[in-house]
């Protein structure tokens, strides 16, 4: 693995939880633009590297570059600015407001940076255009089907144009044939922009949106190379 040209780099990360070695040495690279899926089984580490990854989990040893920062020994002001401008974020679930309607959970972000909510929302209404879900802006999300609200994330995660989008089981809530239009969708969106994607599935299916596949196993990873 060449870390030359990438955008965010970890390496030797170690992270135990009490008696449990979550990361074991685990290393790791992604490029702008580029789509990396973490597989591996449950309780290997996948979520654990993402925070590390995107500085809401701090190491215990091992370096973390991002753009040429070193990010794992920033304090948690300077992380949570990074995070903020830097990177996008999307969950398996529940992280949209559930009292706003759909096109002001997507114009959030922006109107928390200080932009006037006419302006935010004319930005979330593209966004949410490109994710085929600009018919349901005035709902909340309550009123809106799994496959939409997942929708609705991607282009609220998407709205401030990170160069990072960490994406912890995004479809896992979802049926396949949903799981499968969010992923085509978040997946071209982020190639739109030329963000970089860390993905963490263990779906097969899902992780065949990415240009490449890592495998956590026992908290270390080691690269996969896709037999095509
Ligand atoms: N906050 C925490 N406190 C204590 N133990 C934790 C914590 N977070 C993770 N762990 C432990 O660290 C190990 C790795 O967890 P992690 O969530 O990173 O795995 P994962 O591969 O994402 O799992 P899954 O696929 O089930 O979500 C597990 O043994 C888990 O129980």
């Amino acid at each position: 693995m060449s870390p030359s040209g990438s955008l965010l780099v970890a390496e030797g990360l170690r992270k135990t939880y009490g008696p449990t070695t979550a990361l074991d040495g685990a290393d790791f690279s992604i490029h702008p633009g580029e789509v990396v899926a973490v597989m591996g089984p449950s309780g290997s580490g996948k979520s654990t590297l993402l925070h590390c990854l995107a500085g809401i989990v701090t190491p215990d040893e091992g370096s973390i570059r991002y753009d040429g920062r070193e990010t794992a020994t920033m304090n948690d002001a300077q992380r949570s600015a990074l995070r903020r401008s830097d990177f996008g974020f999307v969950f398996q679930f529940g992280q949209l407001v559930p009292e706003l309607t759909c096109v002001e959970n997507v114009a959030l972000p922006l109107r928390l940076n200080g932009t006037s909510r006419k302006a935010a929302e004319r930005t979330a209404l593209s966004w949410m255009e490109r994710l085929e879900v600009d018919g349901i802006g005035r709902k909340r999300p309550g009123e809106v089907s799994g496959g939409q609200g997942q929708r609705v994330a991607v282009a609220r995660a998407l709205v401030t144009g990170p160069r990072v989008l960490f994406a912890d089981e995004p479809t896992g809530a979802l049926d396949s044939l949903n799981g499968e239009r969010v992923m085509e969708l978040l997946t071209d969106a982020a190639r739109s922009t030329n963000a970089a994607v860390v993905l963490v599935t263990h779906e097969a299916r899902v992780a065949a949106y990415s240009d490449r596949e890592i495998v956590v196993r026992d908290g270390r990873s080691r690269d996969m190379e896709r037999a095509v």
